[in-house]
């Protein structure tokens, strides 16, 4: 077989250029929201920007705010309403709506919460664009991307989540900061449920076309003298220092969603780490949203990349799909 035929499991096959004005909807205009929308605005990455939330002061309040700094970026028209109808016709819709978790609340409950506050949202966005992309940021992003594909009806190619962009994102900044080299220089992938329980794929790293693992075999084990397992163990960590410190988090989150946007936008045919329907590879046999090495156009996703994974990856991407499907069976639609 081709190489071609066997890099890639086909998922949908594009027909044509979808040719018109590019436009995005950002539901939720908080902390991520708003950084998604500014990233997307100053690198120009489309013509039109809509702005919904239930929050009617914070809304106009944002808009305002952008609008008065459109004289220093490409040509954007910004629009804000707690009304749908200002998202109609939008190419790919950004979804970080959410309530956060409550002191010593359970995930299951917030995410329930969750839920309800997307049966509220997700049919609107497909009511006036039955087009577009959805693309989930907010979290428990893998089980809430499932439930955006459950709730839109929508074909699972066209409803994608952040997944463990953000996650594969840290773990190349702190990969370059050991090797000192820049980020995008570093290649490998982040896999699985998004935060605690990613999955770094160790026999995928590499530099310049050189694998790690190559050149230190025991690299992401516990043997490993060189202790390259604590770069994951950073990756996880670093989100919670980052929370520590300053509450939050929005710029890295912002940027990754207007990167995964362009390539969208664009039908650039980038591969990104994102959340998509994993059944059927890697053994998985339920529908679940966890993330994998993806080829993204302007109709979602295009095709998986078939990664060669070792017994203990494969383990534990079957475990994060086992946590997801216990997860979504309690939830009510
Ligand atoms: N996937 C990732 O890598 C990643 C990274 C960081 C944050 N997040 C998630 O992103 C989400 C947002 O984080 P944040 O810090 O911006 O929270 P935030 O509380 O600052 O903002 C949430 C916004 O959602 C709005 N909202 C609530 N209910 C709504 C509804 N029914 N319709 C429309 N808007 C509604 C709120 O008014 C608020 O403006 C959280 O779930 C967070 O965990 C995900
Ligand atoms: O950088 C973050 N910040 C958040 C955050 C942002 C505002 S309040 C909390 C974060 C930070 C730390 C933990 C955590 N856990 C969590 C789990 C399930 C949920 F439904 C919500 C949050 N979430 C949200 C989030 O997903 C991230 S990325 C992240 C988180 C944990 C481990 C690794 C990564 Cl790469």
């Amino acid at each position: 077989a081709s190489v071609k035929d066997q890099l890639f499991d086909y998922v949908h096959v594009q027909r044509g250029k979808p040719p018109h004005v590019k436009k995005v909807t950002v539901v939720g205009v908080g902390q991520v929201g708003m950084a998604c929308a500014y990233s997307i605005m100053q690198q120009g990455i489309c013509r039109e920007l809509a702005l919904v939330d239930v929050v009617e002061d914070k809304l106009k309040g944002e808009l305002l705010d952008l609008q008065h700094g459109q004289r220093f970026v490409k040509n954007i028209d910004i629009q804000a309403s707690t009304d749908y109808a200002i998202s109609a016709n939008s190419d790919v819709c950004i979804v970080t709506a959410g309530c956060r978790q409550k002191e010593g609340e359970s995930r299951r409950n917030l995410v329930q919460r969750n839920v309800n506050i997307f049966k509220a949202i997700i049919p609107q966005l497909v009511k006036y664009s039955p087009n577009t992309v959805l693309m989930i940021v907010s979290n428990p992003v893998d089980i809430l991307t499932y439930a955006a594909w459950k709730i839109s009806g929508l074909p699972h190619e066209r409803v994608i989540g952040s997944g463990t962009n953000l996650d594969t994102a840290r773990f190349h900044f702190l990969i370059s900061e050991k090797l000192n080299i820049a980020p995008n220089n570093v290649h490998g992938w982040i896999i699985g449920e998004h935060g605690d329980a990613s999955v770094p794929v160790w026999s995928g790293v590499n530099i310049g076309g050189v694998n790690l693992k190559s050149l230190n075999p025991a690299m992401g084990t516990d043997e490993d003298p060189e202790k390259w397992s604590g770069v994951h163990e950073k990756v996880v960590n670093s989100a919670y220092e980052v929370i520590k410190k300053k509450g939050y988090t929005s710029w890295a989150i912002g940027l990754s969603v207007a990167n995964m946007t362009q390539t969208l936008l664009r039908n650039q045919k980038n591969v990104h780490a994102i959340s998509v329907l994993a059944k059927g590879f890697h053994g998985i046999e339920n529908e679940v949203f966890l993330s994998l090495p993806s080829v993204l156009g302007a109709e979602g996703v295009i095709c998986v990349i078939k990664q060669t994974l070792d017994e203990n990856e494969v383990k534990k991407l079957q475990n994060c799909a086992r946590t997801m499907h216990e997860i979504q069976e309690t939830l009510e639609f």
